[in-house]
C-alpha cells in the first residue's frame, strides 16, 4: 500500500511538472513567456519558468501522498494549504521573489489533491468537482495579506483563481477542455490545439494578472481579440496579437495557469483509459 501510495504520488508530481512545462514552451502565446519572447513580462523568462516548475515535484508529490484515498475535508483543506504556501515559499526562493506560478500550485494543488483522493481512478467531472468542495473549505491558518488578486476581486467583483477553484473550475469543463478535444478531432496539430484551448480560456476568464496590470478595458479587449482570433481568424494572427498584448501591458497569467491545469486533466484522463491506475502505476514521458 505505502509503495502504491508513493508511487502514485510521483507519477502525479511529474504530470504535473511536464504540463506546467509544456504550458511555457507552447508558442506564440499572446503576451506571455514562450520559446520566441518574455511577452509583457521583464522579470521573467522561459529558464526562470522552467526553473520555478522543476521546483515543484515535491509540493505536488506531498500533495498527492497525503491525500490518497481520502475524501474533502476540513482538514485535509488545512494540510493541503500548508503544503501550498511552503510551496510558493521555493517559489519565490527560486524565482528570487518573481511570481511564476503562484496561480498554478493553486489549481494544480487541488487537481492533484482530487486525483489522488481516487486513486487516479476518478473522471474529470469527478476530479473538479472534488476539487471544487476541498477548495471552498476555508483555510483558518490562511494569513491575511493583500495581494494582486484580492485587490481586484474587490474592486471589480470578479472570483479570481479562488473564485474558478471553488466552482470546479468551469472555465476548464466549459471552454478550454472541449475546445482541446474538438481541435483535435477536426486535425488542428496538437500545438495549434493547445493554443486554441489558450485562446478559449482568454476569451472567458476574469483574469486578475490582466485586471491588475490594466484595468477593465484591457480586460474585456483582450477577451474580444481571442474571441475574433477564434472565431474569424488564423493562428497566424497570434504573433500580431503577442506584439499587441506586449505593447498594451496584458500578461494573460491566469489563462496560462489554468491551460496548465487543462493539460494535467488531459493526461489524467489520457493515463486512465491506458490503465495505468493498476499496481505498477509508472510514467512515461
Ligand atoms: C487562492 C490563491 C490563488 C490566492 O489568491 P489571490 O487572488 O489572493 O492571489 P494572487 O497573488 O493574486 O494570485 C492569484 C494567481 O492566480 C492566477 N489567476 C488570476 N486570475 C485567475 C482566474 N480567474 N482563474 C484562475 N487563476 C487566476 C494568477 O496567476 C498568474 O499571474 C501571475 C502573475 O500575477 P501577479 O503576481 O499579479 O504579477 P504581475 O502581473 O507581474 O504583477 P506585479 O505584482 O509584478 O506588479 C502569473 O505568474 C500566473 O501565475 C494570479 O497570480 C492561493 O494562492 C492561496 O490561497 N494559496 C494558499 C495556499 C493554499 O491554500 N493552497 C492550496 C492548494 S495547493
Ligand atoms: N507562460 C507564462 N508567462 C507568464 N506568466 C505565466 N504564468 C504562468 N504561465 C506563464
Amino acid at each position: 500500500m505505502f509503495n502504491e501510495k508513493k508511487s502514485f504520488s510521483i507519477t502525479a508530481a511529474k504530470l504535473a511538472v511536464h504540463s506546467l512545462i509544456e504550458e511555457v514552451e507552447l508558442t506564440p502565446k499572446p503576451g506571455l513567456v514562450d520559446k520566441r519572447n518574455n511577452g509583457a513580462h521583464h522579470d521573467i523568462t522561459l529558464q526562470l519558468m522552467r526553473i520555478s516548475a522543476e521546483s515543484l515535484t515535491e509540493t505536488f508529490e506531498k500533495i498527492a501522498f497525503i491525500s490518497y484515498g481520502r475524501s474533502p475535508s476540513q482538514s485535509l483543506r488545512e494540510e493541503i494549504a500548508e503544503i501550498g504556501r511552503a510551496g510558493e515559499k521555493r517559489m519565490f526562493e527560486v524565482t528570487f521573489g518573481v511570481n511564476t506560478h503562484k496561480g498554478a500550485i493553486w489549481a494544480i494543488g487541488l487537481l492533484v489533491s482530487s486525483t489522488s483522493m481516487g486513486k487516479g481512478m476518478y473522471n474529470i467531472e469527478e476530479i473538479v468537482t472534488l476539487a471544487g468542495e476541498l477548495a471552498r473549505f476555508t483555510d483558518r491558518y490562511c494569513p491575511e495579506t493583500i495581494t494582486n488578486g484580492s485587490n481586484v476581486t474587490t474592486k471589480y467583483g470578479v472570483g479570481g483563481a479562488r473564485g474558478e477553484a471553488q466552482q470546479g473550475f468551469p472555465n476548464i469543463m466549459n471552454f478550454s477542455l472541449p475546445m482541446l478535444n474538438r481541435s483535435r478531432e477536426s486535425g488542428y496539430t496538437e500545438e495549434e490545439a493547445r493554443l486554441n484551448a489558450l485562446l478559449s480560456l482568454i476569451a472567458q476568464l476574469d483574469d486578475t494578472c490582466i485586471l491588475h496590470r490594466q484595468g477593465l478595458e484591457a480586460l474585456s479587449f483582450a477577451k474580444h481579440q481571442a474571441h475574433y482570433l477564434l472565431t474569424n481568424g488564423n493562428l497566424d494572427w497570434l504573433n500580431t496579437l503577442d506584439e499587441t498584448f506586449t505593447k498594451r501591458n496584458i500578461s494573460p497569467g491566469g489563462s496560462a495557469d489554468l491551460l496548465a491545469a487543462t493539460l494535467f486533466l488531459d493526461k489524467i484522463q489520457a493515463n486512465k483509459t491506458e490503465k495505468i491506475t493498476r499496481k505498477d502505476y509508472v510514467y512515461t514521458n
